[in-house]
Parts: C-alpha cells; sequence; structure tokens
C-alpha cells in the first residue's frame, strides 16, 4: 500500500450512501461523502476532503432519487475526484451473507449471483448492497472488490441467542437469528478501550439507532445477542420497519385482512415503525421539530421499545457497565438519549445532563456521571473504516 493507493469504500443503508475513501497504509481519510433521504423529501449529497472542506454539493428536490440514481452520481464524482489515486480495492457492506459467509471476501459475479438469493431476508439492503457490485465489475473488472458482512459479528453467538424454538429441521435450513449492523458494532467493540480500558473486558449494550435500528449485547467485545434476527425487521421499531412483531399478526393481516405476501412485506419493511406510528414522516429530525401528538407517541413507542430490549439485552449479559450511542439517532438526539437513560436509571445509569448535549463531531464522548454505574457512551458510527481494514487485509493476503 503506497501513499496514493487507495480503498474506497461503499455503504448502502436503507436510507443513504455512504462513501469513503482512504489512502497510504495507514489508511488515512481522504475525502467522504454520503446521498442521504433517499426516496422521501429532498435528497442531499454532500462531499468532504480529510480537512472537512466540502469539495462537493447537491439536492434533488423532487424526492425521486433512488439507490441506483444516486450509485450513478456518485460513481461519476469519485471518478472525476481520485486526484491522481490509484484504487486497490473497493469494498462493499453487504447486510446479509447467510449461513455461508461470516469473512470479508472478494466478490466474484458468480458470488453476487449466489448472495442475490438471500434478498428475501434484506430486501431493502441487498439489492442496493450488490448493484454497485456489478457496475464496478463491468466498469473495472481488475479492481478487486471485497464484501464485508453485517452478520459476520454475530456468528460467535451463544447457541440460545441464535436458535429459534422452532423444529430442528427449520433450524437446519439457515431459520435462525443472525443479527445485523454488525460492522458497527465491531467498530464499537474496537475503539471502545481507547476510550477506557476497562471497556475491553466490560459488558456492553450497543444501540446503533439510525434509519435502521438494532441493539447488540457485547462481553469483552464479543457479540453475545441481538435485537434483530433472522432479518433487519426484528427488534426496535425503526424508521419505517415495524420490529418485534407477534407472528400471529401476519398470520392475521393475511387470513382475515386478505393481504398477500407482496402487502405485508411493504407494510412491516417501508410504512410502518415512526412513519407508521407518527403518519407524519420516517426521519426522527421531523418528528422531534414537530408538536403533533402523533409524532410524540411514534418517538415515545421507541424510546419505551429500546428500554425494553436493553433489560433484555442486560439479562443475556448478566449485567451491564456500559451503555453505547450510536447512528443517525443515537449520535444526535439529545433527548432520545436523555429518555432512554432516565428509563434505565434502575439498572444504574446515571446520566450527566451537562455532558449529554450536541456531541456531533466530538469522537467518543462519555454523557454519565462520574459515579454511575453504568458508563453511558456516543461513539459515532464507522462502518466504513471497519470495511476499509477488511478489504486490505483480504487484499494484502491474497
Ligand atoms: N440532529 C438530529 N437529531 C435527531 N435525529 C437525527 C439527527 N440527525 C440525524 N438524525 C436521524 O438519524 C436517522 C438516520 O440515521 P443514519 O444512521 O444516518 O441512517 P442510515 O441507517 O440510513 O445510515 C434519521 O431518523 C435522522 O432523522
Ligand atoms: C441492517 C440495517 O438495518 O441497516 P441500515 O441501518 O443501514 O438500514
Ligand atoms: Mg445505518
Amino acid at each position: 500500500m503506497l501513499a496514493n493507493d487507495s480503498v474506497i469504500v461503499i455503504n448502502a443503508g436503507s436510507s443513504s450512501i455512504k462513501f469513503s475513501m482512504y489512502s497510504g497504509p495507514a489508511l488515512d481519510l481522504t475525502m467522504r461523502g454520503k446521498i442521504e433521504n433517499l426516496y422521501s423529501g429532498v435528497a442531499r449529497f454532500i462531499a468532504q476532503d480529510a480537512d472537512n472542506a466540502v469539495v462537493g454539493e447537491r439536492h434533488w428536490r423532487d424526492g425521486a432519487l433512488d439507490h441506483e440514481g444516486g450509485m450513478r452520481f456518485l460513481i461519476d464524482f469519485a471518478q472525476t475526484h481520485l486526484d491522481g489515486h490509484r484504487v486497490v480495492a473497493v469494498g462493499h457492506r453487504i447486510v446479509h451473507g447467510g449461513v455461508a459467509h461470516s469473512k470479508p471476501v472478494v466478490l466474484t459475479a458468480a458470488l453476487v449471483d449466489e448472495l442475490e438469493k438471500l434478498v428475501p431476508l434484506a430486501p431493502l439492503h441487498l439489492p442496493h448492497n450488490l448493484a454497485p457490485v456489478r457496475s464496478v465489475l463491468a466498469m473495472a473488472p481488475h479492481v478487486p472488490q471485497i464484501g464485508c458482512f453485517d452478520t459476520a459479528f454475530h456468528v460467535g453467538q451463544p447457541a440460545e441467542a441464535q436458535e429459534f424454538a422452532l423444529p430442528a429441521n427449520i433450524t437446519e435450513l439457515g431459520v435462525r437469528r443472525y443479527g445485523f449492523h454488525g460492522l458497527s458494532y465491531e467498530y464499537i467493540a474496537s475503539v471502545l478501550p481507547q476510550a477506557d480500558a476497562g471497556l475491553a473486558h466490560a459488558r456492553v449494550v450497543a444501540a446503533h439507532l439510525g434509519n435502521g435500528a438494532s441493539m447488540c449485547a457485547m462481553d469483552a467485545g464479543r457479540s453475545m445477542a441481538s435485537t434483530m434476527g433472522f432479518t433487519a425487521v426484528d427488534g426496535l421499531p425503526m424508521g419505517t420497519r415495524c420490529g418485534a412483531l407477534d407472528p400471529g399478526v401476519v398470520l392475521y393481516l393475511m387470513q382475515e385482512l386478505g393481504m398477500d405476501v407482496a402487502a405485508v412485506q411493504k407494510l412491516m419493511y417501508q410504512q410502518s415503525g415512526l412513519l407508521g406510528v407518527s403518519g407524519i414522516s420516517s426521519d426522527m429530525r421531523t418528528l422531534e421539530q414537530s408538536d403533533d401528538p402523533r409524532a410524540k407517541a411514534a418517538i415515545a413507542l421507541m424510546v419505551y421499545r429500546i428500554g425494553r430490549e436493553l433489560g433484555s439485552l442486560a439479562a443475556a449479559l448478566g449485567g451491564i457497565d456500559a451503555l453505547v450511542f450510536s447512528g443517525g439517532i443515537g449520535e444526535n438526539s439529545v433527548s432520545l438519549r436523555a429518555a432512554v437513560c432516565h428509563d434505565a436509571a434502575w439498572l444504574g445509569v446515571q446520566l450527566d445532563e451537562a455532558a449529554n448535549v450536541d456531541v456531533s463531531g466530538g469522537g467518543i464522548v462519555r454523557i454519565s456521571k462520574a459515579d454511575s454505574k453504568v458508563a453511558v457512551w456516543v461513539v459515532p458510527a464507522n462502518e466504513e473504516l471497519m470495511i476499509a481494514r477488511h478489504a486490505l487485509e483480504v487484499v494484502e493476503a491474497a
């Protein structure tokens, strides 16, 4: 890896595409950008260089920008801003690896075809994760592309955390809990000990609260349980996903309301969560700025469910030493953090109100009182750096 050698990372989420460029042997961040609010309202693109200077900006006001249009724009943008850098690898976040994939791998056309079969298990993500891989395979077939799986971090969970109480022959087909946001949790586990050495051996519950939202119980940096399961629709209510649902509801929707599979999928993935409950928006910022009681009800339900899952994950760990907030909501919503911490007082969480302010751009910040039994931290999500590290390892080992 020479100074001008670069790894490009593409992280296609459900409502955003983020990209980053890391250069040189230390993987210094040289450029990063994102398109957010795909599909809803004003899609926004911004790119910044290593000094945070804005090097590109654009808005799409018709609300119609989708993943494909976004990727086309990003590829054009990256090509004109490479500045003499040589791309040695492109790393991708791939949300689901199924039973077969739990390590970063070189993505070939055949492997992309194989991963395509997992689309029903991650319909909001996998098509968008795989499409850019195909684009790059067509445009620059000689550049190695590495897939990093969101499910990989969770493979070592205890059997009880992974299994549904279904007959063994169904479990053996791979119908089990996988867990997601693994790259985010792996990053959190890697940086917490730098903030406080004691955290290397601690019992930590991390909450990745973005458009997709989940929580993970970690013991000494290893995943022990997660709120997401077979798919990324389980667990917490999210921007547009319902989270955990009595499976009897699905039967009722189909048997009594006559909904077909496509309609149920749309309801659970795209019309529920913050959007469904509020009837206003999937975006936490919009809901926090609204006086509408339905917006308040949607936020209250999310806070309540985070609290319930926190208790459950704390039980899985036999107690907790630290709570971590991450993701767009976890990093930025002062009031949601305050509400969650208030409800978690029974666990020994004592929030430091003076520290729980706008900490965006401030790195890893502790927001609990010095004598809080459970330390509370805000850790900015950085799935991209984790992907760049994995991609480089794979390329260097080849
Ligand atoms: N300042 C803020 N206050 C409250 N919520 C915020 C703020 N900034 C971003 N968010 C919320 O973060 C969510 C998006 O999270 P993000 O992690 O960027 O999404 P994705 O899962 O698509 O990567 C949205 O609900 C957005 O409203
Ligand atoms: C797995 C998942 O829900 O991802 P995102 O937060 O990007 O939607
Ligand atoms: Mg996300």
